[in-house]
């Protein structure tokens, strides 16, 4: 038992007949989780961002098909896997830029490559829900394991969005080291960029660690540069959502900006996030689908309209960090610095085209 054991809630709980969720829309002023009974309650909750973080929306779209799929009335196994691959197309479809999504999915339709019958199917598919649920929490801690021995005590380190334990199964990516520092008494200090526009950085970073006993202090994104300077942050930390072979890297929108402000304060500037993050499929940043959000996401705060109608709006929800920028990527397997690309391969040299 560890000195410090936190209680952050889980943000998905398979319950066999229905998924629970910690809807992160309402949070930080309502704590409630929601019954999600099918796979289109699913989409919607991936879509509006009731889950989010690239884990976590794995987690939950792995467990949305395994549920639907436990319902199928096909007796055939054939028409059974027809229909499994149908939805995971459509579960896929509810947000672009996080591979997390397509790769767990693409777990399940996996773990049923050589079943012989429904049944079997079934029951591979929530095992493999499970299953990558369980692996994602000690992922996670592993990431936190590496990272915290970048950092020095007392050292001050800046995050944006939420890479936290609601992200993920448990502990985060980016936010691991700081859930782990805390277990062993090691002083740190986190600035949370707020996140605009939807904020997961004060509603949920602010949140999570502060539950946590982190200690936390919250900036607009605006202030980095001044804070950086003034408050003598020592080094960047954010999460991922997809990472190209070279090691260009997409995050939440912002999170480029913290790059170049590393590179001109001189300080390192680092990515965390599990090898499920990674897109073999992918040279370079320049491929990956950046999606674009409802103009309201900037119109309005808190359902409170601040521009004015008919104002053009551009909301990209992520940008792509360039490979150069990046002093290192944090992975379970430890951390990647220096040339990325080589790393990358290396890291995944089971499947080089
Ligand atoms: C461990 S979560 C990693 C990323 O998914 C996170 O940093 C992020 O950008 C989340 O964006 P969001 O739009 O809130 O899903």
């Amino acid at each position: 038992m560890t000195k410090h054991s936190f209680t952050i809630p889980r943000s998905v709980e398979w319950k066999e007949t229905y998924i629970s969720l910690l809807d992160q829309q309402k949070l930080p002023g309502i704590t409630e989780y929601i019954e999600l009974n099918s796979i289109q309650e699913v989409w919607h909750a991936i879509q509006t961002l009731k889950v989010r973080g690239a884990p976590a929306i794995g987690i939950a779209a792995a467990f949305g098909l395994a549920l639907s799929a436990s319902r199928y009335g096909e007796s055939d196994i054939n028409s059974f896997l027809a229909k499994l691959h149908e939805e995971k197309d459509y579960l896929a479809g509810s947000r672009p830029t996080a591979v997390n999504l397509a790769w767990a999915l693409n777990r399940l339709t996996a773990s049923c490559s050589q079943v012989k019958s429904v049944n079997e199917a079934k029951t591979n598919l929530i095992h493999e829900a499970i299953q990558i649920q369980v692996e994602d929490g000690e992922t996670c801690r592993q990431i936190g394991q590496h990272a915290l021995k970048l950092f020095n005590k007392s050292d001050r380190i800046m995050t944006i969005c939420n890479a936290g334990s609601i992200a993920t199964a448990r502990y985060g990516t980016a936010l691991a080291p700081f859930y782990l520092a805390k277990e062993q008494d090691f002083p740190l200090q986190v600035y949370a960029c707020e996140t605009r526009p939807v904020l997961q950085g004060a509603r949920l970073t602010a949140w999570e660690l502060m539950q946590a006993g982190v200690d936390v202090t919250l900036i607009t994104d605006n202030m980095a540069a001044f804070t950086i300077q003034q408050k003598n942050i020592s080094a960047i930390i954010t999460g991922a959502d997809r990472i190209a072979r070279n090691g260009d890297t997409a995050n939440k929108i912002g999170t480029y900006n913290l790059a170049i402000l590393a590179k001109a304060f001189e300080i390192p500037f680092y990515i965390a996030a599990p090898l499920s993050t990674f897109d073999f499929s992918i040279d370079s940043g320049a491929e990956i689908p950046i999606e674009e959000r409802d103009s309201r996401e900037i119109t309005e705060i808190a359902g409170t309209r601040i521009a004015p109608e008919g104002i053009e709006v551009y909301n990209p929800a992520f940008d792509v960090t360039p490979a150069d920028l990046i002093s290192g990527i944090v992975t379970e397997k430890g951390v990647l610095t220096g040339d990325l690309k080589a790393g990358i391969k290396e890291l995944f040299a089971d499947k080089v085209r």
